[in-house]
């Protein structure tokens, strides 16, 4: 796929998007605002606003034990299972498949009141990399989706309002082999997931609006798709 026109935005997008998932969120005076807690899930946000609208980055922290970065980067970007997790989304095309790991999606998310109905429409790439900082450390799994045009989809062309979004779901497994020898189970692994989003939501909506949307929909999201891994996956063999 290194050929395809899109490949070098990918290529950059992706590596600059894993340098900013892989920096903590700091001491608290780095303007990261936590804004949901869970168990092991830490939601932060920074509130930035762009021409009047809110624009706020948001970073989460979530450590889910059973299940590996390989398992939660696929059902994170395999089509065939988004309906099964993503409450927010009325429709989902496929608009290319660029290779077994790019994909170009059209989603349209259900209208959220009072703000008008969104559509948005991102390239989505799967990447694992080995952990180039410390070689025993541990391997990365990455999914980014990052919004991108069509030719035959234009923005604002229809009743939704178009969103522009960049995501990175960054995970890292952990693995404590069991002390006699005996073979990894889900018992001995746990996934480090680090998700951060931009999104701009195109139109005007109002701040408090969107801020009350973001406060509600992401906590629900992150721990949705996450049980719907540890779900998908507690019989079946552990994909490493
Ligand atoms: C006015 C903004 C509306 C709005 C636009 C976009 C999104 C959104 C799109 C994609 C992704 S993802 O991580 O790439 C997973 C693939 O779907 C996450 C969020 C969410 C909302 C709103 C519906 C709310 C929401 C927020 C957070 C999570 C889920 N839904």
């Amino acid at each position: 796929a290194s050929h395809h026109r899109l490949w070098s935005e990918i290529d950059n997008v992706v590596k600059q998007q894993v340098a900013w998932a892989r920096l903590g969120v700091g001491e608290s005076g780095t303007g990261w605002q936590l804004f949901a807690e869970d168990g092991e899930m830490r939601m932060y946000r920074r509130e930035e606003e762009v021409d009047g609208m809110v624009v706020d980055p948001l970073k989460a922290v979530h450590i889910v034990k059973g299940i590996t970065g390989h398992e939660v980067c696929h059902y994170f970007f395999s089509p065939q299972y988004r309906y099964d997790w993503e409450t927010t989304l009325e429709q989902m095309t496929v608009l290319e498949t660029i290779s077994e790991d790019t994909c170009l999606f059209l989603q349209t998310h259900k209208r959220i009141w009072p703000a008008s109905q969104r559509d948005v429409i991102f390239w989505s790439h799967l990447r694992h990399l080995p952990n180039d900082q410390d070689r025993d450390g541990p391997d990365i799994w990455t999914v980014v989706n990052h919004s991108t045009e069509h030719k035959d989809y234009p923005a604002n062309a229809g009743k939704c309002v178009r969103i522009y979004l960049t995501v990175c779901m960054l995970c890292q497994t952990r693995v404590n082999p069991p002390k006699d020898g005996a073979p990894i189970s889900r018992d001995d692994i746990s996934c480090k997931i680090t998700y951060c989003s931009v999104v701009n939501p195109g139109g005007w909506a109002p701040a408090s609006v969107l801020r009350a949307v973001y406060k509600r929909e992401y906590p629900k999201f992150l721990k949705r798709f996450t049980a719907y891994v540890t779900n998908q996956t507690k019989d079946k063999s552990i994909m490493f």
